[in-house]
């Protein structure tokens, strides 16, 4: 039986280890084959009942924005050291923390730029813990080796819901009718307020988001059309509307359910606006750079439109508390004025049930990247998984070569593994980024750095761990 003890490395270990790799290259992050030498540290943990790249509790862990309890707590039973924020971070504190961290889990808000990551010396993956990866330059960080992971579906069912019942508060203009109680109005109106069924919903982007909205819809009596750049299966007796204008113009209720990507931004603007039908509702919960906010703020003061959602904006305050202000943004004050406006803080993915399965989600793929190296589900790299290594056998290693994508790489790195017996071995490129992972047998600790050496002055290295 393996003790809780017998699996962590011994400190003369520890210490060995990291004098040999402090002799590792460690030259400016700005070149694909120089990642912080933390990265590549090999510990063996004989023994052990899953494989575990480092000492644990070397790892250190950044969670922003309020990742839910649940996958701190996995992440924390791992060992890892885990250091948890409840809301965002202003880029100049942000690029002070990430400097020291392997892993970092943010949501929505925090921007995870190029000139961010590149302060970034030890980070080996982000875990976005929401569907959105538009906050991450996923080029920038598969080009330094950075695998990025998200929720994809956690929190679908979250925001259909919450639109549902947007549509049928604009359709009764019921958020201003409970802020003129809360304000001691009675006002007892019926002029202008519709019953939703028999209504068409307009839905732009039939992705997860948009076909579960699209299933609750009918069953509530609305029928259902939708736009989206891809030819895609109708659910029910939804209908895709090949042109857009036509789209607009048959719809009550135009709902949003884009990623937000250079063709998506501003794709609701005054000329949209011009071909919605006179009287028909927007709504927007997918990101706030989709609809032009000035152009809606026209369309509603003008009568064309009677009502709108909005969940998300193009500059979100970084957390509770926080005032949204006109400062941030030019039209704040405008939006705030206008009536059977609903603002929401982008709660569309905010519920009990999404957070907590969103939390176990990603951060179990980040504890399977960092001890497996596992990229399943990865957003920006190769998928690539092998079973899981035996450490019963202590001479085994799994080698994992992040690399470019270019001729004649494979062919020197199984010549250099090529003297022991490789048992299992997967390759796969996505662009310019290759990721070759290969579990051997007969190796020796000694043998392992001299791989090790050999696959750091690859020229096409991007970054090299060896678990063993
Ligand atoms: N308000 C909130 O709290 C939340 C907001 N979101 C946002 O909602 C977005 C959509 O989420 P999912 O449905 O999971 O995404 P998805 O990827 O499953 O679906 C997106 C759909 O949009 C389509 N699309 C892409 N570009 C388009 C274009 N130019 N015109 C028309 N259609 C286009 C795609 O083909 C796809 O069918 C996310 O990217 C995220 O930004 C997601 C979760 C929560
Ligand atoms: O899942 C998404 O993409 C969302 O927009 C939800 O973001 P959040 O986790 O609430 O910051």
């Amino acid at each position: 039986m393996t003790s809780a003890q017998d699996i962590r490395p011994r400190q003369d270990e520890l210490a060995a280890q990291a004098q040999y790799f402090s002799t590792s290259p460690n030259a400016s992050f700005h070149s694909p084959s120089s990642h912080g030498s933390a990265l590549t540290r090999t510990i063996p943990l004989p023994n052990a009942k899953h494989l575990k790249p480092f000492a644990t509790e070397d790892i250190k862990v950044l969670l922003l924005e309020n990742v839910n309890q649940t996958g701190r707590d996995i992440l924390s039973q791992q060992g890892y050291q885990v250091e948890f924020l409840k809301s965002s971070l202003p880029e100049d504190q942000l690029i002070e923390k990430i400097r020291d961290v392997h892993v970092i889990g943010i949501r929505s808000k925090t921007k995870l730029s190029a000139r961010v990551l590149k302060e970034a010396k030890n980070l080996i993956v982000i875990g976005c813990f929401c569907i959105g990866t538009n906050q991450v330059d996923l080029q920038y960080a598969a080009d330094h080796g950075i695998a990025v992971f998200n929720s994809p579906f956690s929190n679908s069912r979250s925001v259909a819901e919450l639109v549902i019942a947007e549509i049928i508060v604009l359709a009764r203009q019921l958020g201003d009718r409970s802020n003129e109680m809360h304000a001691g109005t009675w006002n007892k109106v019926s002029n202008g307020c519709w019953e939703i069924r028999g209504k068409t919903l307009g839905i732009i982007g039939y992705g997860h988001i948009g076909a579960q909205l699209s299933v609750l819809a009918e069953s509530m009596g609305l029928s259902v059309i939708f736009y989206d750049v891809v030819n895609l299966m109708a659910l029910g007796s939804a209908r895709q509307v090949d042109s857009m204008e036509a789209f607009l113009s048959e719809a009550d209720f135009v709902s949003c359910h884009v990623p937000e990507l250079p063709e998506t931004k501003g794709m609701i603007g005054a000329k949209q606006f011009e071909q919605m039908k006179k009287g028909s509702y927007l709504i927007n919960a997918s990101r706030g750079t989709v609809v032009d906010i000035p152009a809606l703020i026209d369309a509603m003061r003008s009568g064309k439109i009677a009502g709108a959602a909005l969940d998300v904006y193009p500059n979100e305050p970084a957390g509770n508390g926080d005032y949204f202000n006109s400062e941030l943004n030019s039209w704040g004050a405008d939006l705030r004025s206008l009536k059977n406006l609903i603002l929401s803080p982008h709660i569309g993915g905010s519920t009990e049930e999404a957070q907590s399965a969103i939390g176990v989600e990603v951060a179990q793929a980040l504890t399977r990247y960092v001890n497996e190296g596992t990229t399943l589900g990865a957003v920006n790299l190769p998928e690539v998984a092998l079973r899981s290594l035996t450490m019963d056998e202590p001479d085994h290693a799994r080698v994992i070569y992040i690399h470019q994508n270019i001729p004649g790489v494979l062919r020197k790195v199984n010549e250099i593994i090529g003297d022991h017996n490789v048992d299992k071995q997967m390759t796969d490129s996505r662009g310019d980024v290759a990721y070759l992972m290969a579990d051997i047998s007969n190796v020796n600790t000694t043998q392992i750095k001299d791989l090790y050496t050999s696959l750091e002055s690859l020229p096409s290295r991007i970054q090299t761990r060896i678990l063993y």
